[in-house]
């Protein structure tokens, strides 16, 4: 990274009269006439040397001025850029540097920036633009500038950075220790001033703006801990081991050939604390959270986009899954519009319509949602949970959830007596009443979810005993919705009995049906005699009024043995001169 940009003589080619005499009249304003003209003369032989000396020379004489350049000039630059590569993710280093220079640049610049700090509360200070700071590092001197850059085309299009200049004696000292002492001491000031943050995807239409941020943040100040997450105390303690053997296993990863990642699936039904547990997670990781909302999501391109911008210790979340996107009818669904259109000119102005609104919604897939999971940009950054939450697993695609991509599916279900007494700790302050027992055994005969319970639980009174009011209500609540759900299962089973008894009588009536066909066809197999016949009647070839003929002549075949007999009583018969071509066959196949 380190990067030696020299100075480089700039040759003036415009009019050099012009240029001397301005030279000159500075020279006078500045009453250094003497200075101001030999400038000018020297600018005006250096641009007539330039105008009559072959280009070729004019190289050579440039690059062996640079040469002369670096061999006299004693200062290194470096320059740390805010955004590396093609501006695809902010600066690890950058940021490490502003968080380092924050602390010296208060003291010494004298044009400062100032900026709402992570805690919302105090401002942060950093050095402005081309303003230097100095900072001393084992007896060598160091000079910082902060610059922006702009392309020729946009003055709004700038790329910041930080420029770092030293003696060039200092090379050794900076490569082996400098710059990873600023990295060192950045990122710890950046920890201890860090508040987790919660993060929200931008809409892409204001990713190229001024602010160029593809998510939009708030400070993280959720409550949620594993202590006041009503869940049985066995299944917190699987995850919270799950959680702690993650962090810590980089290197067993690394071994493994695996990305340092996890899926957490949680699903269950509403308000049974799927959010909640997310806070909880996060505060006991202390990770920021990237909250997804994949319908604001227009492509595969994007939602890797978006992956790329997330930071290491971090949890992305897509809550709702299973409504987020059709992820797996998308694609059927377009070709079938398609299909009807072409169809159909008339509906021309319709399809634009269509397509018009088609454009403006999510067209991320099954398969760039699995390649943001486990693909492999999923690997860039490291040590970050993904986790999906749903109310229903079964309508997820296998592929989705598969282990390797959701990693620990964790079912969140009704309240349990176990979270029940988590809940009363924490908001009744309660580990034990004469009511529990009662409590107990309600929720071990009806459902109710944690939120319901919780619900309950919130003190709506200041007066008296409002813990015994509160349980009270619960075991009230409990008692009704054991009755809904009893009446709830009449109610089903009535209906499940009558569904029962209209199919009985439906297949009664299909079994009586076919006994009758059955019957009726055994009656017309007797009166043909052949199965021959049954297979002429049921090949359709003969007309039912026929049979009856074909049977007469069949006996007149087996009794004649002859052909040209036959062909007599069969021209009789059916009263022709030639045979039909349904008689020509049934004689074919006779004889
Ligand atoms: N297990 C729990 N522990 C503690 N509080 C809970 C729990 N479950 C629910 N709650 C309470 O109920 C409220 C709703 O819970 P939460 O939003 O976490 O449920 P959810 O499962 O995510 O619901 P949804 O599926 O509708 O998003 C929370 O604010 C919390 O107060």
């Amino acid at each position: 990274m380190v990067s030696r940009e020299l100075p480089r003589i700039h040759c003036e080619t415009f009019l050099p009269s012009v240029f001397s005499s301005t030279m000159a009249r500075m020279g006078n304003v500045w009453g250094t006439n003497g200075i101001g003209s030999s400038i000018a003369n020297i600018m005006f032989f250096h641009a007539m040397f330039r105008q009559y000396i072959p280009q070729r020379l004019l190289d050579l004489i440039d690059k062996y001025v640079q040469k002369w350049l670096t061999f006299v000039n004693s200062d290194i630059q470096i320059t740390i850029s805010e955004y590396t590569g093609d501006r695809f993710k902010r600066s690890e280093a950058y940021t490490a540097i502003q968080a380092y220079l924050s602390t010296n640049s208060s003291k010494q610049a004298k044009r400062l920036k100032a900026d709402v700090g992570e805690n919302s509360k105090n401002l942060v200070l950093s050095i402005d633009d081309y303003e230097e700071v100095t900072d001393e590092y084992q007896g060598a001197q160091f000079v910082w500038t902060s610059a922006e850059s702009h392309s020729n085309q946009s003055r709004t299009d700038g790329k910041r950075y930080y420029m770092l200049k030293f003696h060039k004696k200092y090379r050794g000292l900076v490569t082996d220790t400098y710059l990873s002492h600023v990295m060192e001491v950045g990122k710890a000031i950046g920890l201890k001033n860090n508040q987790r943050k919660l993060y929200t995807n931008n809409p892409s239409i204001d990713w190229y703006s001024y602010k160029k941020s593809v998510w939009s943040h708030v400070v993280f100040d959720h409550p949620s801990t594993f202590q006041t997450l009503a869940l049985d105390a066995e299944k917190k303690k699987d995850i919270i081991d799950d959680l702690t053997a993650f962090t810590k296993a980089k290197g067993y990863y690394r071994k493994i050939g695996k990305a340092w990642k996890r899926g957490y699936l949680l699903y269950g039904p509403p308000g049974t604390g799927k959010s909640t547990m997310i806070a909880a997670i996060a505060n006991f990781l202390d990770y920021d959270i990237y909250d997804l909302e994949l319908t604001a999501v227009k492509s595969n391109t994007e939602l890797r986009k978006l992956l790329i911008e997330t930071t290491s210790k971090s949890i992305i979340v897509i809550e709702d899954i299973d409504c987020s996107l059709d992820l797996t009818g998308q694609r059927k669904k377009k070709k079938e519009t398609t299909e009807e259109l072409d169809d159909d000119e008339e509906e021309l102005n319709s399809m634009n319509a269509k397509e018009e609104k088609r454009m403006g919604e999510s067209q991320v897939t099954l398969s760039g949602l699995l390649n943001f999971i486990d693909g492999l940009w999923s690997a860039s950054g490291g040590e970050r949970l993904i986790i999906f939450t749903t109310n229903y697993k079964d309508k997820l695609d296998p592929a989705l959830i598969r282990t390797g991509r959701m990693d620990k599916h964790i079912e969140l279900s009704y309240c349990t007596f176990g979270a029940f007494t988590v809940l009363a700790e924490n908001y009744l302050n309660l580990k034990s009443h004469h009511l529990f027992e009662t409590i107990e055994q309600l929720l071990g005969e009806t459902q109710i979810t944690p939120a319901d319970v919780a619900e309950n639980l919130m003190p709506k009174t200041t007066n008296g005993n409002f813990a015994e009011v509160c349980l009270e209500d619960l075991i009230q609540s409990l008692k009704n919705k054991k009755e809904e759900a009893k009446l709830k299962a009449e109610e089903e089973a009535k209906l499940k009995a009558e569904q029962e008894v209209k199919l009985k009588a439906k297949q009664e009536a299909k079994l009586k049906a076919e006994k009758k066909a059955k019957l009726k066809a055994e009656e017309e197999a007797k009166e043909l005699g052949r199965s021959t016949m049954d297979e002429l009647d049921v090949d359709g070839l003969l007309r039912r009024n026929e049979v009856k003929k074909m049977r007469k002549l069949i006996e007149a075949f087996n009794t004649v043995q002859n052909k040209s007999l036959f062909d007599a009583e069969y021209s009789a018969l059916f009263k022709l001169s030639t045979p039909s071509s349904s008689g020509n066959l049934i004689v074919n196949l006779i004889v």
